[in-house]
């Protein structure tokens, strides 16, 4: 029985300090556009699959992350697919607040976050950090769900900042995922 949020508690670091990443792990732990986008141009079909968005009171640690007050932040945690095969696993914490409301993005639903937040010229997001998860980790229950194969996973994070608004996503690469060929 999965318990959401998921927990994503790792050794983060800066994705630029890890010098043992291969080329095609730079190339997707280290995108800096759209991780939807990028996904998009290496399948067919691309759907996210909702998991669990649901209204969380933010940790200190986490309004440390995002600078902000508020102390309720939609957690959204989804699949994103290609061609039906799961190959993200996203987490993302977005604060309460009127400017995120406006921004539409406390109600996406299946539409990508991704989509909504990168038409923004004034987006901007914090240096990429990079962690893996062993196979020990408490996400492996939740991807053991959607895959067969049992590997230490890579995962990145990184905080948005939109209009005023700072948003937390973090983002695990399943066992089928590209950067893993
Ligand atoms: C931030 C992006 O949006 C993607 C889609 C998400 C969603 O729909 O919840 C969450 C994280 C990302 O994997 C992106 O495309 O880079």
């Amino acid at each position: 029985m999965i318990t959401f949020p998921v927990s994503v508690a790792a050794n983060w670091q800066l994705g630029t300090s890890i010098n043992s990443l291969s080329g095609i792990e730079q190339d997707w732990l280290l995108e800096p556009n759209s991780l939807t986008a990028k996904l998009k141009q290496h399948c067919t079909e691309f759907t996210v699959q909702v998991l669990n968005e649901q209204t969380f009171s933010l940790t200190h640690k986490q309004q440390q992350l995002l600078a902000c007050s508020q102390s309720l932040a939609i957690n959204r945690e989804v699949l994103l697919l290609c061609d039906a095969k799961p190959m993200v696993y996203a987490q993302s914490w977005l604060p309460v607040s009127d400017a995120m409301q406006r921004q539409q993005l406390l109600a996406l639903g299946d539409r990508p976050l991704g989509d909504v937040i990168f038409q923004h010229p004034d987006l901007k997001r914090t240096e990429i950090e990079v962690a893996q998860f062993d196979c020990l980790h408490p996400v492996q229950q939740l991807v053991s769900q959607y895959s067969e194969v049992t590997k230490p996973l890579w995962g990145r994070r990184s905080v948005f900042s939109l209009a005023q608004s700072r948003f937390l996503v973090a983002e695990i690469f399943l066992p089928e995922a590209y950067l893993y060929l």
